[in-house]
């Protein structure tokens, strides 16, 4: 992060799995703790440590320093409007409000914090815990370009960022990369089961399958080949590797039909938790 980037403030609501993994970005990438506080009924041991280490202000009274220049939202989409009273003294009209939250909307969002002008909305992933995220986001018309520089900043700690210009587009990225690394590690699981009913005992099933996973991501992170020609670096003509995909690719009901329908279902229900 560049100094002149960085917020003087940040009001981070929410401080679980997404909430809790951004921060440890942010002030890995240098942001001051005391530049920053959050705002959770009940932080994690974990978190509770990691505030009294870096000097993360813990639930300070609302509005007290006044109001933040960051407001980052990561609390569950369903609360937004339980929670969304108590946060007014930290929202001005100078405020940025980034909000993680699934299919809440600009409209929502605006209707739950009406002081706030500037709003992007962003889709981050749990591989942010470890710098290796992809965050999708959106700035609405009042965002100005100084707060989506600072957004752009604080969102790149976490690895990927990929910017859309029509909101819609948001509950695609949520539904590819938001829930994505849930699926992959599904595909573990059902790997790891697979290779049990081949035959292999239950621990090195999923020890193979594990790794397989790690360094297949790994490979596709090193390497400029599309994932395309990796698949065929693998597929021997005639071997194990094409009788295998012959089933997992199959026209019909296959891999890619499945996962249409999966994107497809958690896109519609980032819809449906618009409200
Ligand atoms: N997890 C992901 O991979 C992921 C990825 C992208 C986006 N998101 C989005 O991130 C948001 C959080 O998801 P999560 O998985 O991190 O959930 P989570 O672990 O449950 O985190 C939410 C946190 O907010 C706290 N909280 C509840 N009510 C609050 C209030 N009124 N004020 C302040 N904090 C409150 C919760 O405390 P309690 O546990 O005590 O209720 C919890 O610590 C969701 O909107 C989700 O759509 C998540
Ligand atoms: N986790 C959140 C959910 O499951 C949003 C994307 C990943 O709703």
């Amino acid at each position: 992060m560049t100094d002149t980037r960085l917020p003087r403030s940040l009001a981070l609501v929410g401080a679980g799995k997404m909430g809790g993994a951004m921060l440890e970005g942010w002030l890995a990438a240098g942001l001051p703790g005391a530049a920053v506080s959050i705002h959770d009924p009940q932080p994690s041991e974990a978190m509770a440590r990691l505030c009294a280490e870096k000097g993360v202000a813990v639930n300070p009274q609302p509005g007290a320093a006044g109001s933040a220049e960051v407001l980052v939202l990561a609390i569950k989409p369903q609360m937004l409007d339980a929670a969304a009273p108590a946060l007014q003294p930290l929202v001005s009209g100078e405020t940025l409000v980034v909000s993680v939250l699934a299919g809440k909307t600009v409209a929502n969002l605006e209707a739950a914090l009406p002081a706030a002008r500037a709003i992007v909305r962003a889709m981050p992933n749990l591989p942010a815990s470890i710098g290796a995220g992809a965050t999708g986001a959106y700035a609405n018309a009042g965002t100005s370009a100084e707060q989506r520089e600072i957004a752009d900043t604080l969102l790149r700690a976490s690895g990927l960022v990929e910017w859309v210009e029509d909101e819609a587009l948001i509950d695609a990225v949520t539904g590819v990369s938001g829930s994505g690394p849930a699926y992959v590690f599904a595909l573990v699981e059902a790997l790891a089961q697979a290779g049990v009913a081949a035959g292999l005992a239950e621990d090195l099933a999923m020890r193979l399958a594990r790794q397989t996973v790690v360094g297949a991501g790994a490979l596709l992170a090193q390497s400029d080949l599309p994932a395309a020609t990796l698949r065929a670096n693998v597929t021997s003509p005639g071997g194990t590797t094409a009788a295998g995909l012959a089933v997992l690719q199959r026209a019909e009901n296959g891999l890619p039909d499945l996962v249409r329908e999966t994107v497809a279902a958690a896109k519609r229900r980032a819809g449906e938790l618009s409200g």
